[in-house]
């Protein structure tokens, strides 16, 4: 498995007219960039920023269980005022196939509640019944190992996944013996246990697919699933190691890009016949767009960047799943577990060994197959309280700046009125919990009412935007989180786990007050403001209501460019975002075709 770093060079392109011009080769670019040139008659470029590669880091599904660093972009936040006054990495890939070379695996969905949520927001056509046929074109479904579905009872549906899909959704040729008794806990919690969570109600405990290949146990990409398949077509190209900076325009109409050589710094100019394509994720398209006249005016004027369209949505609306860790010190673990590979250096090599030899054992394992979505009511029983608190506010008090503009507001304040009745039902999870077989407990809040922005940076505009995640702005996000500590310690005090006799090390038990409990997590490292799910910094939404694109992914007030990556998504959904963003990308891709006539 050699790795693979290059550049392309940009001369062949130079001046050169494609049809369609995508910026950004990531998870959605690849997959638009794909389906866009089934057309043999439409020619297709793909910049990206990143490089090729194909080494080992990418490919084993237990390295998912650290950040691949080299592949993704070095980029610290503005200090978040409440969770310490520090910067958190934003964790973003840079790397052909983007999000998906470097990302956890974890391959699942959200509630048919969160996606409807899309609809009723304004935007025909983007409900759970448009999206399920896209869920399933993009994927082939394989099942777990009959052994394992045995020994774990690992229950699934095969018929909410697609069987021709590029990407491979199957599930690792290991489990961790001490799964069945972190499963026996949540059993224990009478919390609902979907046989299948992808056919519509993510909520409850259950089993959930990975990107992996299942005859090679390797990860499935962007890269591999629907690039390399296409990339010997003539009318494809993808050019890596260049950073567009710049979206060409003749009068109102988007002509082409220019963009920069990360390797020489010499700057191209390239043009599109039909459309220019975004598609640089929830943190680069945002810039673009700003750092090409799109975007708040005084965003833009700060920047010295001349205004085309004062577009206040551009870098507003920005979500992400703010997460802590509970972590407890337990004894009687089985062998192995997942401290095992650090711990005990022959084991690793053996592992390693049966890994390459036979595709099976713990390397096969990214991070696991169980996952806990829980609703509100589920977690704790003050949340009427918590709705209401919510209800009442003032949305502007918790909210940064720019949404003295009416139209965020409105837009905004629709979101919430979602968000309230969400929260008060069972319908769609409130909090994540993955079923970790060890004592890493996490909690990840996934309706947050805060919002971060994404702007130009005033002293360096094309230096790395400011990402501003304003954790906790709003009060009721840390309040769901800290009620999600306490369902936690009453759920590690179960008799279920009593075996591991379990000790909590993080937040540590002296820590009982919100504060001292927030406090303690900040000082320890064990909270975060994202979990790599960066989204709706262009929002899908009407424009009356602050969004940047329309339901047919057009970007408001110019013609011929549209954007298909996460920084469309209007309200965060409860899930880990790859699979939603494969499904919108292969309808994004059906919407671009159709209006060529396709
Ligand atoms: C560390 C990490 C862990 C994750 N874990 C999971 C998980 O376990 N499960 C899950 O479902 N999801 C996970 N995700 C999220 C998922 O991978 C993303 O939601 C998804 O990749 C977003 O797709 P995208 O196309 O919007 O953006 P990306 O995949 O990020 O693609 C954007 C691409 O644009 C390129 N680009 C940016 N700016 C420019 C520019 N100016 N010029 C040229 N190119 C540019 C970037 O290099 C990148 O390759 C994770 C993400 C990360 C980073």
């Amino acid at each position: 498995l050699p790795g693979e770093r290059r550049d392309t060079a940009a001369a062949g392109v130079k001046e050169q007219t494609y049809d369609y011009v995508i910026v950004g080769g990531g998870l959605t670019g690849l997959v638009v960039a794909n389906r866009l040139s089934e057309r043999s008659d439409r020619t297709v470029l793909v910049i990206e920023n990143g490089y090729v590669d194909k080494g080992v880091r990418t490919l084993v599904p237990q390295f998912a269980n650290s950040n691949n660093d080299p592949d993704m972009y070095n980029i610290t936040s503005a200090p978040d005022a409440n969770l310490g006054n520090v910067g958190y990495k934003v964790l973003v890939g840079n790397v052909v196939g983007g999000g998906s070379v470097v990302n956890g695996m974890a391959f699942d969905r959200a509630s048919a509640a969160d996606y409807d949520a899309w609809e009723s927001l304004g935007n025909d056509g983007w409900g759970w019944s448009d999206l399920l046929p896209y869920f399933k074109k993009s994927t082939t479904f394989t099942p777990p190992l009959p052994a394992l579905v045995k020994e774990f009872g690992i229950t699934y549906d095969a018929s909410a996944y697609g069987n021709s899909g590029p990407l491979q959704a199957s599930f690792p040729n290991f489990e961790y013996n001490d799964t069945k008794t972190i499963w026996a806990s949540f059993r224990a919690e009478g919390v609902p246990l979907p046989k299948e969570h992808a056919a519509g109600k993510a909520v409850g405990a259950f089993w959930t697919t990975t990107s992996i290949a299942p005859k090679t146990q390797t990860r499935s990409h962007a890269g591999n699933a629907y690039y390399d398949p296409a990339a010997s077509r003539r009318n494809l190209k993808l050019l890596t190691g260049q950073t567009v900076n710049e979206i060409l325009f003749s009068g109102s109409r988007a002509t082409g890009v220019q963009f920069v050589s990360r390797a020489d710094k010499s700057v191209t100019k390239v043009y599109a016949k039909r459309e220019v394509i975004l598609a640089a994720g929830a943190v680069f398209t945002p810039q673009l767009l700003q750092l090409s006249g799109l975007g708040p005016k005084a965003v833009l004027q700060a920047a010295g960047v001349k205004v085309k369209k004062d577009l206040p949505g551009v870098g507003a609306n920005f979500q992400d799943h703010p997460n802590l860790n509970l972590f407890f010190g337990l004894s009687n673990q089985s062998f192995p577990n997942p401290l095992s590979l650090s711990t005990n250096a022959t084991f690793n090599a053996s592992a390693w060994e049966e890994y390459q030899t036979k595709k099976t054992g713990v390397y096969t394992y990214p991070h696991g197959s169980s996952l806990a979505f829980l609703s509100l009511p589920q977690i704790t029983s003050n949340y009427k309280t918590i709705v209401s608190t919510l209800k009442a506010q003032k949305a502007a008090n918790f909210l940064p700046s720019i949404y003295s503009n009416k139209a965020l507001l409105k837009g905004y304040e629709a979101q919430r009125a979602i968000t309230a009745k969400l929260l008060s039902g069972n319908d769609a999870a409130a909090g994540e919990i993955p079923m970790s077989p060890f004592g890493l407990a996490i909690s990840a809040l996934q309706r947050p009412s805060s919002r971060g922005t994404v702007y130009l940076d005033p002293k360096n505009k094309y230096g790395s935007p400011i990402v501003n995640y304003n954790t906790f702005q709003n009060p009721v996000d840390k309040d769901i989180l800290l009620a999600m500590v306490r369902w936690t310690r009453a759920h590690w005090a179960k008799k279920e786990l009593s075996v591991f006799s379990p000790i909590e090390l993080a937040p540590g038990v002296a820590a009982q007050s919100d504060d001292d409990i927030i406090a303690a997590l900040v000082k320890g490292g064990s909270i975060a403001p994202s979990f790599a799910h960066p989204s709706g910094s262009a929002s899908m939404l009407p424009e009356s209501s602050g969004g940047v694109v329309d339901s047919d992914l057009l970007v408001y007030g110019v013609d011929n460019l549209s954007i298909v990556d996460a920084s469309i998504i209007p309200l965060i959904p409860a899930t880990h975002l790859q699979a939603t963003m494969y499904a919108i990308a292969e309808k994004a891709a059906d919407l671009i075709k159709s209006r060529d006539g396709y």
